[in-house]
Parts: C-alpha cells; structure tokens; sequence
C-alpha cells in the first residue's frame, strides 16, 4: 500500500495560548443508558452461564445487558433474590425470550456441526476484545479475507481509523467499495450532501484526511488557495485579520461547525483567500486539493451558491433599491446554513452581531420567562397553594382571599345543574343571619377548607404544609414553584430578517431582553452586522425599522402561559371525564409512581404534590449543573383544580353517560 504524500496545511501557524475563551455554544450534554451504566458496575449477569454451558461453542456472546430493566438489579446470589430474578424474568416476558435465545443458539450449533460450509467461517473473539473479527477463506484468490468491525469503529465522532487509511491511498488505488463506503461516511456533512451524488463519489475519491489542534491556522487571509476543506468534526473561526488572534478575543466570532465547507473562494480563478480561517478547538477535516476542485467542476457549483444567494437578496422588498453591483458585495458575507427542526440557531440574537435573512422555512423567537418574576404568577400560586390546604398563606396576598374569589366562582359558574353552589349560598345567608361570616369559619383551624366545601376541593393534606421559601420581589414563593418557561415571542417566516431588533433606537429605549431563535426547519444566511451596515442606506434603514415588532412584556408571557396552561389542564381534564374508559389500553404498563413535585423528565411541575418527599429520580441530562440553564425549565404546571364532573354533572364517573 503507497500512502499518498501528507500536506501540511497552507500556512504553519500557531498562536500563543492566551486565556480559554467562551465560545457561544450550547454545552455538550451527556445522557447515559442504564444499559451503559450497568455495563460498567458490577450488577451485570451471565444470562446463559446457568441454563447451558457449551463448552466448545465458539461464538462468546458479548455480556452486555440487552435491557435497562428492573431484573438487572437482583442479585442471584440468594435462594430468595433467585425467586424474585425469575418471577421478574416471567412477568417481564424475558423467560420466553430467554427460551428462543437458547433454542436459537443449539439450532446454530446443530448447523455448525452438521454443515460442513459454516466451518469456513471463522467468527474470532479475544478475551480483550470487544468488537469481533470476521474472516473467511476466499477460493478464488486463494487467500484469507477479514474484516476487523474495529478499523470501522471510531471514538464519538471521530473519522474512523479505518477510512483515514482510505484517505491516505492514492485515489486511484481506492476500491470501488471503499469510495463508496467513505462516501456514506462523508453524508454525515450537510454541505457534502448538498452536492449530487455521482459528485459525492468523485469527491470521496480525490479527498484526504487532516486533524489539526486549537489555534492552528488553515487559511491565511490575502493568500494563493491551494484547498477547499470540509468540516468533519470541531469548530473553526472566519477573522479578518492575518493571523486569526480576534477569533480568540471577539465574543461573538463567526464560527463555522462540524458540516461546513470553507476556502472555496480562493480556487475561483485568480481570487485570493478573502479570509482567515482558524482552529478553535481540535478539527477534522476532509481536503480537497485545486487541482481536483477544478477538475470536479466544484467552481461551477460555487457560482451556483453564490447566485442563489444573490437572487434571495433580489427578490426581497428590502433590497429593491440596490443596484445590482451593491448586492453582489453583500453575497459573499454570508453562507447558507441549514438548520433542522427544534435546532437552536442562536441564544440570545439580540447580543450577538449577526444579521439573520431567513431563506427558506421558518424560525420561532424564544423568551425564557422566569416566572417568580411575575406578579400574575406570584398571585396564581398563592391561589393554588391555598387550595391545598387553609393555612394562613393568604397573608401574601392583599387582594380579596381565595376561599372568597373560588365561592363567588362557584355561584357564578352553577346557577342551574349544581345544587352544592345552591347549598353553600344557603350556608352563605345562614351565617349572615347568625352574624358570623363564612371566612371567619374558614379561618378557624378546625374547619379545612375540604371539610367546609365537602367534594369539591380536592384537599391531599389536611395539615399544615411545610416547604422551604425564597424571596421574590412581590413576596415568598416556595422554592419548588421558582421555575422558568420558554415562550414562543414570535415567528420569523422565509424572507423576513432577525438580528436588528430595536438596533436604531436609542441605548434606554431598546428591549434588552435576552432572545434565543430557534429553527422549525429552517435556511438562513447570517451577515455581520457591521459589515451589513457599511452598505446600509437610509431608505434601506427606514425599512428596517418599519418592520419592527415590540414584543411582549414578561408579565404579558406569563399570563399567557397560566392562561394555555389551564386551558390544557381543563382539555386533558375534560377528555379523560369523556373518554377514559373506551380508551383504556388493554395493557396498562407499570411505570414507577412519580412523586417528586418537579420532573425533569416530563418538565411538568407538579403543584399536587407539594408536600411529598422521595428519593431523587435519574435526571435526563447527565451534565453538571453548571451546564444547565440556572432555572429549571417547565412545559407545564399540574395544579390543584376542582372536580370537572361538577360541570357535567350527567357524568358522574368518567366515561359513562347517565
Ligand atoms: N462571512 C463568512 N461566513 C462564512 N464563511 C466565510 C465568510 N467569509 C469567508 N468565509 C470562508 O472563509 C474562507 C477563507 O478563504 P476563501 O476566501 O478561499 O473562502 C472563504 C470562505 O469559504
């Protein structure tokens, strides 16, 4: 095997280390299996050790545990743990397939035997070894063929070891199937894919590979090109400067990510390199030298991408004015980028110095609404918490108290079905008659609130509730309900821009609030702002600013989300009165009891269960909590509500109509 001569990069360039910057990036979040976990520990079994031993089986079935199962968790060990590990095994199907496993395995063995064939194969495990070796013997060419599942296994990723061998022959000396196989592995790339695929196999052919360490320059602006580069793995930088040190320095760099291509202005004809191009962190890349750039027509492809650009930018209202010549001088200060559905584009957009042209698709503006912070909030959880239970927790509110809003809801809601509504403005006039009121009753501590109101509220504790409290600014709150919810602000469509909110207006005047954008499947070009504005005209601005939105303030989110929360609760509510029992699964499977008022899992914030205590339940994301946004982030919030059948009092149970 030649290997193909090594380059090195277009310049030898490295900069002295300076202080870690933060790069605006989401962290990278770790979620680990249980499988993974226990693969690890010592809990794991030998499945087969005690239903068979065949000694001269020479296929080892790797131990890893198939299931993130409670059986996983007993120990053989005694002759009750035994008990229990079977019956869990039967009740969980997993004898059965224990059982087919087992026939599965002496049917193999049958053949093995029997077949003279199968000898020819030779399935090779060393102890150490994880991953297995395949090999047969090839008639024709006479010779022993392998295939080692390792050269193909790569460290997360990474480019595997086995394609880099690929990368460092000769493209004349690449197989058919090892072209192909690199190109599969290549497709991973949104920019690889973008091209068609007899291109894709072309350049598969012609690429090699390059890893190269932080702070390493790949392309040096005002240079001859010699390379167009794909991003296999890692982050580069785009500066202006010669040696790429702003990269480091900028708080907002423009960076480019695992998928992108950059250099491909300086291989157009005479150009050269119009930027800097620098490593952030450890890259790997997939090189393609000029001289097959040019040979595979990838020039013409560029120029493809460059007028589709450039007719983006014709056919927006904005740019109507623009000569032709202006627009081209903005083509080039973008690329276009894909983002996939739920991909976050950008944390905070109004902080970063970017532009945003949405090209096709469409993107939502998001605000992280902490909801202690509202005053709303702040009166909707007292509101709540006073439906638990009829502990002096009113003292945070100076409006008129709960029990008295929630009865003059009741007489309001039920003038006609209701007769409890009737009884309670009988009580109601009683009491006048006697001189007491109905809220001195409730404020004696023998009367709880579910004793007084009989079924319709749904009291679980009838005593008093205890919880840690933090300050806000309009009181206490219990430290649980300090929680924080992402608001859909506003939706950005195809053609319209983000990044200029508020920007001409005056330092005080600006909504600084912090903005994240997320894609709902989105294409977009970014431009830097300062470079946009170099080219930016009066008439131009003025239509920017026509097209400014204010958005809602936090207190104005909040409510909106207390207001869809209940409306979902009701639905939910209403649904299962209506529906439950036609719906009923055949198979109802036994989940774990969730108590713990805060689920990370579901984001649900479980007001119901307050008071309850238990063990802390596997969070999903394995990260430290530095990584993890302060607040902890809700969907919804599941509050103490009144019986729906007092609406419908046709149905008294669910699901059956009287
Ligand atoms: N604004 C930009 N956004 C993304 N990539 C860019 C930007 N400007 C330049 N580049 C890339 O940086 C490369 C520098 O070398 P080239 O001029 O050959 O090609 C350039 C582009 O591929």
């Amino acid at each position: 095997m030649i290997a193909r001569p090594l380059k090195l990069p277009e310049v030898e360039f490295r900069l002295p280390e300076v202080e870690p910057r933060r790069v605006g990036r989401l962290p990278v979040v770790e979620v680990k299996t249980f499988a993974e976990e226990l693969s690890s520990s010592d809990e794991q079994l030998n499945w087969f050790g005690d239903v068979d031993s065949d000694e001269d089986w020479n296929v080892v079935v790797p131990e890893v545990p198939m299931e993130p199962l409670e059986v996983f968790k007993h120990r053989k060990g005694t002759s009750r743990g035994k008990m229990k590990f079977w019956r869990n095994i039967r009740t969980l199907g997993l004898y059965q397939l224990a059982l087919d496993i087992i026939t599965m395995i002496r049917v193999c063995k049958m053949f093995r035997q029997g077949l003279k064939g199968f000898r020819e194969y030779q399935i090779i495990e060393a102890a150490h070894r994880t991953h297995p070796i395949f090999s047969f013997w090839d008639k024709k060419k006479q010779g022993r063929i392998t295939f080692d599942t390792l050269d193909f296994i790569a460290e997360e990723g990474h480019f595997p070891p086995r394609a880099i061998q690929i990368t460092q022959k000769k493209p004349s000396w690449r197989t058919e199937q090892e072209i192909q196989s690199l190109c599969n592995l290549l497709q991973v790339m949104d920019s690889y894919r973008n091209y068609d695929e007899p291109l894709q196999m072309l350049l598969a052919k012609v690429t090699r590979f390059e890893r190269f360490g932080r702070r390493r320059v790949i392309v040096k602006k005002g240079q001859r090109g010699n390379s167009f580069y794909f991003i296999y793995l890692g982050t580069v930088a785009v500066t202006d400067d010669e040696d790429g040190s702003s990269a480091f320095l900028d708080p907002h760099p423009t960076l480019l990510h695992k998928g992108s291509c950059f250099g491909e202005m300086g291989l157009l004809s005479t150009a050269v390199r119009r930027a800097t191009v620098v490593c952030m962190e450890e890259t790997e890349f997939l090189v393609v030298d000029r001289e097959d750039f040019l040979a595979n027509q990838l020039d013409e492809e560029v120029q493809k991408e460059s007028h589709y650009r450039f007719s983006f930018f014709r056919k927006l209202d904005l740019f109507s004015s623009w000569p032709d010549e202006k627009l081209w001088k903005l083509v080039p200060m973008g690329k276009v980028e894909k983002f996939a559905y739920g991909q976050l584009i950008t944390k905070d957009f109004a902080d970063s110095s970017f532009l945003i042209f949405i090209c096709k698709g469409s993107c939502e503006i998001l605000r992280l609404v902490d909801l202690a912070s509202s005053l709303s909030y702040y009166k909707w959880i007292w509101q709540c918490l006073e439906l638990i239970d009829d502990r002096p927790l009113r003292a945070h509110l100076k409006e008129p108290y709960p029990e008295k809003r929630f009865k003059e809801f009741q007489i309001k809601s039920y003038p006609l079905q209701d007769f409890t509504a009737l009884k309670l403005l009988h009580l109601q006039k009683a009491c006048e008659q006697e001189g007491t009121s109905l809220n001195e009753r409730f404020q004696d501590p023998e009367n709880t609130l579910p004793k007084i109101m009989g079924p319709k509220i749904r009291s679980r504790f009838p005593y008093p509730i205890k919880c840690s409290m933090v300050n806000t600014k309009f009181g206490e709150l219990p430290k649980e309900a300090v929680v924080g919810v992402y608001m859909k602000v506003h939706t950005v469509e195809e053609g319209e821009t983000v990044g200029f909110h508020q920007a001409f207006l005056p330092g005080a005047q600006r909504d600084l609030r912090p903005m994240g954008l997320m894609s709902l499947g989105a294409e977009l070009i970014r431009v830097r702002r300062e470079k946009f504005c170099e080219l930016l005209d009066n008439e131009t601005k003025g239509k920017l600013l026509s097209t400014e939105i204010d958005y809602p303030s936090d207190e104005e989110l909040c409510q909106r989300f207390l207001k869809e929360n209940h409306w979902n609760v009701f639905r939910k509510d209403l649904i299962r009165l209506l529906m439950e029992s036609q719906q009923k699964p055949p198979f109802i499977p036994s989940y774990p009891r969730k108590k713990e008022i805060y689920n990370p899992k579901s984001l649900i914030l479980d007001l119901c269960n307050i008071k309850k205590r238990s063990k802390p339940c596997r969070p999903v994301f394995m990260a430290s909590q530095k990584y993890l946004p302060p607040l902890r982030i809700i969907q919804a919030i599941s509050a103490p509500r009144h019986k729906i059948q007092e609406l419908l009092p046709q149905y008294k149970n669910a699901g059956v109509l009287i």
